[in-house]
């Protein structure tokens, strides 16, 4: 149990609520300031005789105490687990620390779990939720940007492996997500600027209005203007939540969402994961697939320009980095152009081990194709420092 340090201010005020529309397993996306401390936020939830709050080191201290305090009007035992911090810490052995906590704490089939923290802790628990007793309701409060706008909505759900980012996990969607706006106010620098990258990927994919909204509101957005903070986080969930709505589990149009990914995940693993930040991979990543889009004829070279500035104006890397030879096992002799292409064949939408790009179109809207390797190498090559 954790000790409630302090008096919840409660007062919470709602800005916006999205709902993400998947029949039976359909839910709000609750956006707004001093969420967390006000027990209405939390009503209507499962009933259940425990709940369990799944947090890491550095949340925890900042934000578990006041949730646990919220919840405690509904949930008769709350007990907390805090991972260690960090994408390298995105495995078995945490979620293993996750089904610890809930057997040793006796938690049974209806116990509800509350993911609080970034993406990392949001995927790691809704992967647990699905995997424990074959599925326990879970919530998303998440606290950075990048899961604000994006993870913890949608229902993705993994952990990482050596070979591949998020290679082992479930479609399992939370019951509820609550945007605290205000917890963005604790978050570093280097983190929000990760969060941008995948605001700025909804533009070119589906909202050309939103990226020049986005181009005129980034000293804003940067400076944690919370207005700005709220129609980011809230258009970006509007969109998610849209295209989630029509494919739940990516038989399609989904992928779209992965704009910016193929060549990102490829960055992270290639690294180390933790070297670099999602969201930078992201970023770089997105400039790399919109440069590939004009080698093939689909984005015009100042749609490019305009984007890699951007992508640059948000705080993020716009070259990619040289992907350590050696780093994993048979590369030691690779260029790294192939050391990225024989860890993009990896990625989830690669078919027959052919690799499928999300590209983008002067339009504003994405495709998902194929590219001829030499092309792509060439790109790379262009691409990294
Ligand atoms: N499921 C999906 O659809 C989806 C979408 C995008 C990204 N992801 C995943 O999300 C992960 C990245 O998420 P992330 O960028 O949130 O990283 P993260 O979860 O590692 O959080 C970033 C850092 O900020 C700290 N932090 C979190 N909230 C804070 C706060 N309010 N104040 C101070 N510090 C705070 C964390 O402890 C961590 O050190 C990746 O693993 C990525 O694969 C999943
Ligand atoms: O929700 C989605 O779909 C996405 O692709 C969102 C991405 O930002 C996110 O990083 C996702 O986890 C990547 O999906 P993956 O299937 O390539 O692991
Ligand atoms: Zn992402």
């Amino acid at each position: 149990m954790i000790p409630a340090t302090h008096q919840p201010s409660a007062g919470g005020q709602v800005h916006a609520r999205v709902e993400i529309d998947l029949g039976e397993r359909s839910y709000p996306i609750l956006i707004g300031s001093s969420l967390l401390d006000d027990p209405a936020t939390w009503s209507g939830l499962p009933k259940a005789a425990s709940a369990l709050i799944v947090t890491n080191e550095t949340v925890g201290p900042l934000y578990a105490a006041r949730l646990q305090q919220a919840l405690s009007q509904q949930y008769p035992q709350i007990h907390l687990v805090t991972l260690p911090d960090g994408e390298a810490y995105k495995t078995w052995d945490s979620l293993n620390l996750i089904f610890d906590a809930l057997l040793s704490k006796g938690c049974d089939r209806k116990t509800v779990l509350f993911a609080l923290g970034g993406g990392v802790v949001g995927d790691m628990t809704g992967f647990a939720a699905a995997c424990y007793m074959r599925g326990v309701p879970f919530v998303q409060v998440p606290t950075t940007l990048l899961a604000q706008v994006d993870s913890s909505v949608g229902g993705k759900t993994a952990i990482n492996h050596p070979l591949g980012k998020n290679m082992i996990g479930a479609f399992y969607q939370p019951v509820r997500v609550v945007c605290d706006l205000d917890t963005l106010q604790t978050l570093p620098e280097r983190e929000l600027s990760a969060g941008l990258a995948e605001v700025i990927k909804y533009g070119p994919i589906h909202d050309l209005a939103f990226l020049d909204w986005i181009e005129a509101n980034l000293l804003a957005l940067r400076a944690r203007d919370p207005k700005a903070l709220a129609h980011a986080v809230q258009r970006s969930c509007e969109i998610k939540a849209d295209v989630v709505g029509q494919d739940e589990r990516e038989a399609g149009l989904r992928a779209i969402l992965n704009f910016g990914h193929t060549f990102g995940h490829a960055i992270e693993a290639g690294l180390g994961y933790g070297e670099w930040l999602h969201g930078e991979g992201v970023g770089c990543g997105m400039v790399m697939a919109a440069r590939l889009s004009q080698r093939l004829g689909l984005l015009a070279e100042d749609k490019v320009e305009r984007l890699v500035r951007l992508v640059e104006a948000a705080g993020l890397p716009v070259r990619g980095p040289q992907l350590k030879v050696g780093h994993g096992e048979g590369c030691a002799d690779l260029s790294n152009a192939q050391r990225y292409l024989q860890l993009m064949r990896v990625d989830k939408k690669a078919e027959a081990g052919e690799i499928k790009f999300v590209l983008v179109e002067d339009a504003g809207r994405a495709v998902v194709r194929g590219a001829p390797d030499a092309l792509v190498a060439e790109v790379i090559d262009a691409c990294c420092a």
